[in-house]
C-alpha cells in the first residue's frame, strides 16, 4: 500500500526506525536520483556533476558486498552514466531505460514514440530560438525544455509554445509535466521511476531494505515504491511528499550515504541482536 503525502521528518528524527529496519535487513538497495540529489542544481544542465564528497562516499559504498547502488535519473541513461561512476545499476529517462549488468531494457512504447519526441524537438528548436536562454535537451525517449535562465516575462511564452508543439506533433501519444525550471515531454504511458524501482526491488534477495533519495516531482513515484517497508528521503523542504524523511541538500545526501556505508552497514551485519 502506498504512503499518503505528508510532511517528511528530518532524517535524524527517523534514525531509530532506519536503524531497526537495517538490523532486520540482510542487504541494502540504495537508489539515488542525480540532479538536485547527487549533483547540486546549476544553471547549465551540461555543467551538472556530483560533488567531490559525493564521489568519495559513493566510491566507498559501492564496493560493499551487502549494498546494491542504483542511479535513477530523468536524464538519458548514456548521459547520467558519464556523470557518475560506480553504481551497479543505472536507470535513465525517468525509468524508461534500465541498465542491469550487461543488459539495457528500453520501454517498447517509449521507443516507438521516439520519432515524435524528435519531431517536437525540431519544431521547438525553431519556435524557441528567439527566446533568450531557452534550451532543449533531446533525450530521445523524452525531452526537456529548460527555462531556468530565461527571463521571467518570457517564461509563459516558453510554456505556451511547448504546449502547442506537444499537442500538434505528439497528439495523444505524448504528455507534458513540470520539473525544476523545466518542462518534461514524454510518452503518455503509465510508467515512471517508481516502476523501475519496483523492478529493482523484485530483483533483490529476500530481506533487502530499499532506500530512495530524490528531490523532484518524478521521484514521488519512487518514494511510493519503497515506502512504507523501505525508506524514502526527499532532498529539500518539508512540503508534503510520499517520502518519510528529508535532508536539506546534496551535501547532506553525502552525509547520509556515508552513514549508510558505516553505522548503517554495521546494523545490517550485526542483525537484530545489535545495540539499538
Ligand atoms: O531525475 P533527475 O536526475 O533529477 O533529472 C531531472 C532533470 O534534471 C536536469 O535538470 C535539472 O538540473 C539542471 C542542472 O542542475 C537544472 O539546470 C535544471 O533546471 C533542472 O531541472 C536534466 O537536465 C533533465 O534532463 C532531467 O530530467
Amino acid at each position: 500500500m502506498q504512503r499518503q503525502r505528508t510532511k517528511p521528518k528530518p532524517v535524524d528524527e527517523l534514525r531509530p526506525r532506519v536503524r531497526s529496519e537495517l538490523a532486520d535487513a540482510s542487504e541494502l538497495l540504495l537508489c539515488l536520483d542525480f540532479d538536485g540529489t547527487l549533483a547540486p542544481i546549476v544553471e547549465d544542465p551540461d555543467e551538472a556533476e556530483p560533488t567531490d564528497r559525493v564521489e568519495d562516499v559513493l566510491d566507498a559504498i559501492t564496493t560493499e558486498p551487502e549494498v546494491t547502488t542504483a542511479v535513477v535519473s530523468g536524464r538519458a541513461l548514456a548521459d547520467v552514466r558519464e556523470r557518475v561512476d560506480g553504481p551497479r545499476i543505472y536507470a535513465g529517462n525517468h525509468g524508461l531505460e534500465l541498465e542491469r549488468g550487461d543488459s539495457v531494457a528500453v520501454h517498447p512504447v517509449a521507443r516507438k514514440r521516439g520519432a515524435r519526441i524528435d519531431a517536437v524537438c525540431e519544431v521547438l528548436e525553431v519556435a524557441l530560438d528567439p527566446v533568450p536562454n531557452a534550451h532543449i535537451e533531446n533525450k530521445r525517449l523524452t525531452a526537456t525544455v529548460h527555462f531556468r535562465s530565461v527571463p521571467e516575462p518570457a517564461r509563459p511564452q516558453v510554456r505556451r509554445l511547448t504546449r502547442e508543439a506537444v499537442s500538434r506533433f505528439g497528439g495523444d501519444g505524448l504528455e507534458l509535466s513540470d520539473g525544476k525550471a523545466i518542462l518534461e515531454i514524454g510518452p503518455a504511458i503509465d510508467w515512471g521511476k517508481g516502476n523501475a524501482v519496483e523492478m529493482l526491488i523484485a530483483d533483490g534477495a529476500d530481506g533487502t531494505l530499499p532506500v530512495y533519495i530524490g528531490d523532484d516531482v518524478t521521484d514521488e513515484s519512487a518514494f511510493g515504491a519503497v515506502e512504507p517497508d523501505g525508506i524514502g528521503v526527499r532532498v529539500g523542504d518539508d512540503a508534503p511528499t510520499a517520502a518519510s524523511g528529508r535532508v536539506r541538500s546534496p551535501e547532506a545526501v553525502a552525509d547520509l550515504i556515508e552513514w549508510f556505508a558505516t553505522d548503517g552497514l554495521e546494523r545490517v551485519r550485526d542483525g537484530p541482536t545489535g545495540q539499538p
